[in-house]
């Protein structure tokens, strides 16, 4: 069967379960192939009931002396059955499952295997699975997948989709050269696609991934160097000679730029008179100030006569900027009109929008992705700036409508990445790198507590309210969920009301309407919320210098990068500020981990610490915000094999550079393949 055939050619999948892989984007055996496991069960020995600890995923055998009852409450069916041996006795809850109470009867015998937690009256283990003694005998000792779901689309249909897929797939040639494969002990293409899947222990699941993680970086820096090459000495038709309107109102600014923010603007500006297309990344920790790097920039741009664009990944960023630019402008007396267009937008909105940007009235362009929608044509766009998530987009100049023309490209990112690895990532770009802050800031005070300091978190927070500040509060979920225990924003907004009279908290979250999240977030700006209870929609880029204090809720379901990028909400300004790590857990170990961002604030070396509390062995580590689309591959753990194959892709073209060479020819296919899909597509 050709991998590319529709998975509809599998037993089992219809029309309508074809749709639900399609929300997950499989629509071929190819991608079902590499539509890798999150995560994996392994199915131990089953213990003895006092074995087993609180927070486990355990197995134990029990015999059902009386069998299960079954109860109502508030619509929610509870089945319920105890088990016991001589070392303790153990509860076990199914929800939404009454039908179980028939196969739970009296002297019935299972091999219950589920999470066990603690209640009031003693462990109970929650939702268990169910086997015959004899079926589990099968599983012992087996890793079986556990892949991404989603509603409708459970984790037995995947399994078995992906199972069949690897019955019948065309087994492919191996592209990467013998000679590498041996030097690099890598598995072989077909066999590490399979045991990524189905491993049957721990060593060939390493053994698996490591090829396919080899595989991800080997294409990666192959497509980079493709890239490179593309745009190394283009000429470009944008000379930006004049920059004195740029440099006014760098002098004109109400602080003086650090000298990394100088070094960096000098060299940008170098880059667009230079005659050839710049290429750019700014790298700077959270509130280093690119933004205004950013804004001289574009100023430059509009002061040569053409037009700028930025690009931001969030709606609420996009009009953060927008006022913010204008204000700029309009208070130094800066003549260039500034226009916002974000996807929420209504139509009438947007086509008043197209009209300014295709006549040319408007001279810099803020948005998010809309700023690439087919409809858009630019007058002379000469410079584009994003960041990072959406640099390939980017690069695909001709999305931008611009007659063909290639404008500059910067790109902004805040993820901190050690220098010697962004140089092997960020190949195809030159860098520069913010690595001071201004020198107004104070250093922000950290600590990390369990939910008994939330009494006095609460009042330190009114206090810094009642001395003009104002303070946001991270909570991982918008809702109450009954699967996962953590703190939800609609719930606490509720709860801080209560502990908060007179003073005016709202909530923002990701599910609210464009409109309604400008609205709050509009509000806090100018100081008219005091509080704001957010998920992590604020993390990007969110700038209100007033804000003193970071409170997160559930800090030890976050990583560590992330809660660095939302900590750096605070501290933006020259007032002091906190933040308060709330460790719902208790765990020691992710205690450790909050202990980190504890005693630094420095970007650069959280991710350092990261990786070594991760340790190579964690190798499926949480994975970080901002860091670049792998679906295997880490950065940080696996920057190792990263270093390796960036020298081996070297050393390859340096020995076949347009890779001709018959031992290659398999990879050249394939790389055409690669690059076809995730760049072509983006019309490179
Ligand atoms: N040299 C400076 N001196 C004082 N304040 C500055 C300086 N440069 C920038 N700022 C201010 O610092 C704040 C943060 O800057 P900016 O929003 O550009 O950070 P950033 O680098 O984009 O950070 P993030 O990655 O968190 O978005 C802004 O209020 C900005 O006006």
């Amino acid at each position: 069967m050709a991998n590319d055939q529709s998975i509809e050619t599998l037993k089992g999948i219809g029309e309508k379960t074809a749709k639900l892989f399609e929300k997950v984007g499989i629509r071929t055996i190819d991608d079902l192939l590499h539509y890798y496991p999150r995560g994996y069960d392994t199915y131990g020995e089953p213990k003895a009931i006092g074995e087993l600890s609180e927070d486990e995923t355990g197995t134990v055998e029990g015999f059902l002396k009386s069998g299960a009852t079954g109860v109502h409450v508030n619509g929610l069916s509870i089945v319920q059955a105890t088990i016991s041996d001589m070392t303790g006795k153990l509860r076990l809850v199914w929800y939404h499952m009454p039908y179980l109470k028939n196969t739970l009867r009296p002297d019935s015998h299972f091999i219950f295997r589920g999470r066990v937690i603690r209640k009031k009256n003693g462990l109970t283990m929650e939702q268990p699975q169910m086997f015959k003694p004899e079926a589990y005998e099968e599983l012992l000792s087996s890793m079986r997948p556990v892949y991404a779901q989603t509603k409708g689309l459970g984790n037995k249909m995947i399994t078995s989709a992906v199972e069949q897929a690897l019955a019948f797939r065309t087994l492919e040639r191996d592209y990467l050269p013998a000679g590498l494969r041996i030097a690099n002990e890598l598995a072989e293409y077909n066999f590490a696609i399979e045991h990524i899947h189905f491993p049957s222990n721990e060593e060939e699941l390493k053994f698996a991934r490591k090829r396919l993680v080899y595989d991800e970086f080997f294409f990666f820096l192959l497509a980079v160097r493709h890239l490179k090459e593309k745009r190394q000495n283009v000429q470009s038709p944008f000379h930006m000679e004049k920059q004195d309107e740029c440099r006014k109102l760098l002098a004109d600014l109400p602080y003086r730029l650090t000298n990394a923010q100088l070094r960096t603007l000098e060299e940008v500006l170098k880059d667009l008179k230079s005659g050839s297309v710049m290429n750019r990344l700014i790298q700077g920790d959270v509130g280093s100030g690119k933004t205004i790097i950013a804004v001289l920039a574009l100023l430059a741009a509009c002061e040569n006569g053409y037009q700028g664009a930025l690009m931001v990944p969030t709606e609420v960023l996009a009009r953060q900027h927008f006022e913010s630019v204008t204000e700029l402008f309009e208070k130094h007396g800066v003549d260039k009109k500034v226009i916002l267009l974000t996807g929420s937008m209504t139509a009438k909105e947007k086509r008043i929008v197209y009209e300014k940007v295709a006549s040319h009235e408007a001279d810099i362009i803020i948005g998010t992705h809309a700023l690439i929608q087919e409809k858009i044509v630019y007058d002379n766009l000469a410079l584009v700036i994003t960041d990072e998530q959406h640099r390939f987009g980017v690069t695909q100049r001709e999305m931008f409508g611009n007659k063909g023309q290639m404008p500059h490209v910067l790109v902004m990112s805040a993820t901190p990445i050690p220098r010697t690895l962004a140089i092997i990532l960020y190949g195809d770009l030159d860098i520069s790198v913010i690595d001071e802050l201004p020198a107004n800031r104070l250093p922000i005070k950290n600590c990390v507590v369990d939910k008994s300091y939330r009494p006095r978190a609460y009042r330190f927070i009114e206090n810094e309210v009642k001395n003009g500040r104002q303070a946001y509060v991270i909570c991982p979920m918008v809702e109450e969920s009954e699967m996962i225990d953590a703190e939800n924003v609609l719930d606490y907004t509720k709860i801080l009301r209560q502990n908060l009279p007179g003073i005016r908290v709202e909530y923002l979250h990701g599910k609210m309407k464009g409109k309604e999240k400008n609205k709050i977030m509009e509000e806090f700006a100018a100081g008219e919320i005091q509080v704001l209870v957010s998920t992590t929609v604020i993390e990007v880029g969110v700038n209100v210098p007033n804000a003193t204090v970071m409170m997160i809720e559930n800090a030890e379901r976050f990583g560590l990068a992330q809660l660095h990028q939302l900590r750096g909400r605070v501290g933006r300004g020259d007032k002091q500020s906190y933040c308060i790590m709330v460790n719902a857990s208790g765990n020691k170990e992710k205690n450790r981990r909050l202990d980190v961002l504890n005693k630094s604030n420095d970007g650069f070396y959280i991710a350092s610490e990261d990786l070594k509390l991760r340790g190579p062995g964690d190798i499926f580590g949480i994975r970080q915000s901002g860091d670049l689309e792998f679906q295997l591959a880490d950065i940080y753990t696996d920057a190792v094999t990263l270093k390796k194959v960036s020298e081996d892709v070297n050393r390859l073209l340096e020995q076949d550079e347009n890779l001709e060479q018959e031992e290659n020819q398999e990879l050249k296919k394939r790389l055409d393949r690669f690059l076809e899909e995730k760049y072509e597509k983006l019309n490179l």
